[in-house]
C-alpha cells in the first residue's frame, strides 16, 4: 500500500498568515522574433508558505525558469497574479529589493574581488556602509566554513568554496526569501550532497522561505518540504508533501512517483 502523501492545496486567503508566494492562474506567453507565440507558463497555481522550502522539479523546457524569473520580477505575467509578500514582484521591484536573494549555479562571483568583497556585494548594492557590510560578509563566510579565506580571490577557491561564498552573499543580505536555480548541479556529487544539506539546514534555522528549482528528483526530495512537479506548459502536475525524515523505502517511493508524474505516466 502506498505511504505517499499528496499535498492538499489550502485555499488562497488574504491575511497576516497569507503565503509568502502566490501564483494564481498565471500564464506567460512569449512572442518569438518570428512572431510565433510560445506558451511557457499556463494556468500556474502555486503557493509557498512562510518558512517553507518548496522544490520545483520538471523536465527541461517545462517552464521552471520562466516562473522563477516572474518571481524575481524580471518578467511580468501575461495573465493571472504573482504575489510575493503581498506585492507584485514586477511592479514593486524596488520595494522587494533585498527581501529576495538568489543562489546561482556557479556562485556568480566577480573574479577581481576577494571572497569577503564578493560576499558583501548584495549589501553594497543596498547601500550598507562598508565596515558593516564587510563584518556581515565575514560572519557568513565563517558560518560557511571559510574563515581564513576572506582575502582569497575566486580563482584561488574550489568550485564548492565559490558556491559557499555565493551562499554567504545571499544570507548576508538577510532576505526573507531565497531562490535557487540549479544551485548545486555544477559540483561533484559528494560536495553537492554536503552543501545541499548544509544549505537546507541554514534556511530552516534562519526561518527563510525558499524556492529551489532543479532537474534532479533526488535533490528535490532531499531539499524540499514539498515538491511541485512541473509539466509543460508551465503548470503544476502534482505536489508531494515530503517533510520529515524519510527512510530509504519512503524516499524511493516518492522518487518513483515523482518520476512517473514528470514523464506523464
Ligand atoms: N525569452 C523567451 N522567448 C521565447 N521563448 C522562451 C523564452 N524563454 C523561454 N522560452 C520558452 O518557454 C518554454 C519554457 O522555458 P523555460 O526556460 O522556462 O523552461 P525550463 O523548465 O526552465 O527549462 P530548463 O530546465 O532547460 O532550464 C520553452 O519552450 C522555451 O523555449
Amino acid at each position: 500500500m502506498s505511504t505517499l502523501h499528496d499535498y492538499q492545496e489550502t485555499p488562497v486567503t488574504r491575511s497576516a498568515s497569507e503565503p509568502s508566494i502566490i501564483f494564481e492562474n498565471v500564464s506567460k506567453t512569449f512572442i518569438t522574433r518570428q512572431g510565433e507565440k510560445v506558451r511557457a507558463v499556463q494556468g500556474l497555481n502555486l503557493t509557498v508558505a512562510r518558512g517553507e522550502m518548496l522544490a520545483i522539479v520538471g523536465q527541461t523546457g517545462c517552464g521552471k525558469s520562466t516562473a522563477f524569473n516572474m518571481l524575481l520580477g524580471l518578467y511580468d505575467a501575461t495573465s493571472g497574479t504573482v504575489s510575493v509578500q503581498g506585492m507584485d514582484p514586477h511592479k514593486d521591484f524596488e520595494a522587494l529589493k533585498g527581501r529576495i536573494a538568489v543562489v546561482f549555479q556557479d556562485g556568480r562571483l566577480l573574479p577581481w574581488r576577494t571572497a569577503e568583497q564578493n560576499a558583501a556585494l548584495g549589501l553594497e548594492y543596498l547601500g550598507v556602509p562598508k565596515a558593516e557590510r564587510l563584518e556581515r560578509a565575514r560572519e557568513w563566510l565563517a558560518r560557511m566554513g571559510l574563515e581564513g579565506r576572506e582575502k582569497a580571490y575566486p580563482y584561488e577557491l574550489s568550485g564548492g568554496m565559490r558556491q559557499r561564498v555565493g551562499i554567504a552573499r545571499c544570507f548576508a543580505l538577510n532576505p526573507d526569501i531565497i531562490l535557487c536555480d540549479e544551485s548545486f548541479s555544477a559540483l561533484d556529487e559528494l560536495t553537492a550532497d554536503r552543501l545541499r544539506s548544509e544549505f537546507a539546514s541554514i534556511v530552516k534555522e534562519e526561518g527563510k522561505t525558499g524556492v529551489f528549482i532543479t532537474h534532479s528528483i533526488e535533490e528535490a526530495v532531499t531539499v524540499g518540504d514539498r515538491v511541485a512537479v512541473f509539466r509543460a506548459p508551465g503548470h503544476v502536475a502534482k505536489e508531494f508533501d515530503v517533510r520529515g525524515d524519510l527512510n530509504e523505502a519512503q524516499s524511493s517511493e516518492y522518487r518513483q512517483a515523482i518520476r512517473n508524474v514528470m514523464s506523464g505516466v
